[in-house]
């Protein structure tokens, strides 16, 4: 049986990012970039103003206040020829790039006009050297690496994309994923139960993260533990990126699904993962062409769904997206509670993180029923990561995954 970190190594290396195009920025939003960014030139690309106020050579002011003639006004978005020379200065607005000859800015809250000359102003301020100028180059040189390949495109990037790339990106493609929900004893989230069965909630909580992970989800819905019915829909998901199927994974006489893969084409890459919640997971892939479908075999629990989900189809997903690897594992974590693991499988346990006023991260693992039991899940943020064989004490620091 595999470790999680052989498995997610695994996965990785078994998954290659899909091929890229250009789009809008915006569109691209929660993609990867495929290329660096480099900026064309320097940012900003003048000296500029940050405030509005007048244009002056500091000097002017080295021994106090100081009556200017105004020669000139400078709005945002246009530029001046004319020179400041000593004794003189320009009003110039927030953004507006700086007079040749001029230093400093002098806020206009600090100066009066001359009431006897509309043309001369009297700053009251001394002005050191730079002040309220912000020089060319400043923020970003020419040739620079702006954002990397690899990184999230979030706002901030979108912003940056539009100043420096005319909006424009090439990203990878989003990944398309089919959701299968297996087992007999399910229906749907609509339909009330007869007794012995249950609503399918590992179908549409898949299709949500498949959805918060910016993926194109198709929903096949339940398919019965029948071999024809399982065939069909396994077909019809193959089509996708990634095939999820839930349940029917572990050991019992109508765990169809690993078979039925196979049958198909689907080549085993592993099956089963020395973790808790999630041993029985499924992993293969099948090549047909140019197209190479991941297949994941989720365990029915919906805990354990969930928790392989956040593992490892996360990482296939940023993978295929050509993102560069996020940490999994955030450390650091005050545990605010003895915790014992008897159990001989490392266990992801639901947990909730805090940061409190003036102490740091603690986590709290929660009163957790095991891997039926989502509805504790919705008290938790976290999955506090605790190794096999292991007894914890209370002050001491652990790492945990975020959910
Ligand atoms: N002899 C063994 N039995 C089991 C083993 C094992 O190693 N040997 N592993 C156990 C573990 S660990 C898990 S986890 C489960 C997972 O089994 P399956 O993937 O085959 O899942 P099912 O048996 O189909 O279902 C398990 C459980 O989850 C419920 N379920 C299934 N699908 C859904 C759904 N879409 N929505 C909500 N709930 C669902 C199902 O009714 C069962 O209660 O196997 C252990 N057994
Ligand atoms: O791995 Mo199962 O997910 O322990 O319940």
């Amino acid at each position: 049986m595999h470790s999680v970190e052989e498995a997610l190594e695994l996965v990785a290396k078994h998954t290659v990012p899909l091929p890229t195009y250009e789009c809008n920025a915006v569109e691209a939003l929660g993609s990867a970039m495929a290329h660096d960014l480099i900026s064309e030139y320097d940012s900003p690309a003048f000296d500029k103003s940050m405030m509005d106020g007048y244009a002056v050579i500091a000097e002017d002011l080295e021994d106090g206040p100081a009556n200017l003639e105004v020669v000139d006004e400078i709005a945002a978005g246009v530029t001046t020829k004319e020179v400041i020379r000593p004794g003189t200065c320009a009003r110039i607005m927030t953004g507006a790039p700086m007079p040749p000859g001029a230093d400093s800015v002098a806020l206009v809250e600090n100066t009066q006009i001359d009431s006897e000359n509309v043309h001369r102003v009297m700053i009251t301020e001394t002005v050191t050297l730079g002040q309220n100028v912000l020089k060319r180059g400043s923020l970003l040189r020419e040739g620079q690496v702006v954002l990397s390949a690899g990184s999230l495109i979030r706002p901030i990037e979108v912003g940056i994309l539009s100043d420096m790339a005319k909006g424009r990106v090439t990203v990878h493609r989003s990944p398309s994923i089919s959701i299968i929900s297996t087992g007999d004893e399910l229906v749907s989230a609509q339909e009330d139960p007869a007794p012995g069965q249950i609503r399918n909630s590992n179908g549409p909580m898949l299709e949500a993260m498949a959805a918060e992970a910016g993926a194109q989800v198709t929903q096949l819905g339940i398919v019965k533990d029948k071999r024809q019915d399982l065939a069909d829909a396994i077909s019809q998901g193959l089509e996708s990126d990634i095939l999820i199927l839930s349940g029917g994974v572990s050991s019992g006489v109508l765990d169809l699904v690993p078979s039925e893969l196979t049958a198909h084409g689907v080549e085993q890459i592993f099956h089963k993962v020395c973790i808790k919640p999630g041993k029985p997971l499924w992993f293969g892939k099948r090549v047909s062409g140019d197209k190479t479908t991941l297949v994941f075999g989720l365990p029915g629990n919906p805990v354990s769904s969930l928790v392989c989900f956040h593992l490892f189809v996360r990482c296939a997903l940023n993978r295929l997206k050509g993102r560069s690897e996020a940490p999994l594992y955030v450390p650091g974590f005050l545990l605010t509670r003895d915790f014992v693991n008897k159990g001989d499988r490392p266990v992801y346990f639901p947990a909730m993180a805090s940061r409190k006023e003036g102490s740091g991260a603690t986590i709290s693992p929660l009163n957790w029923k095991g891997s039926a039991d989502l509805a504790t899940l919705a008290k938790a943020n976290a999955l506090a990561s605790f190794a096999a064989n292991t007894e914890y004490e209370a002050g001491q620091f652990i790492s945990a995954i975020m959910i």
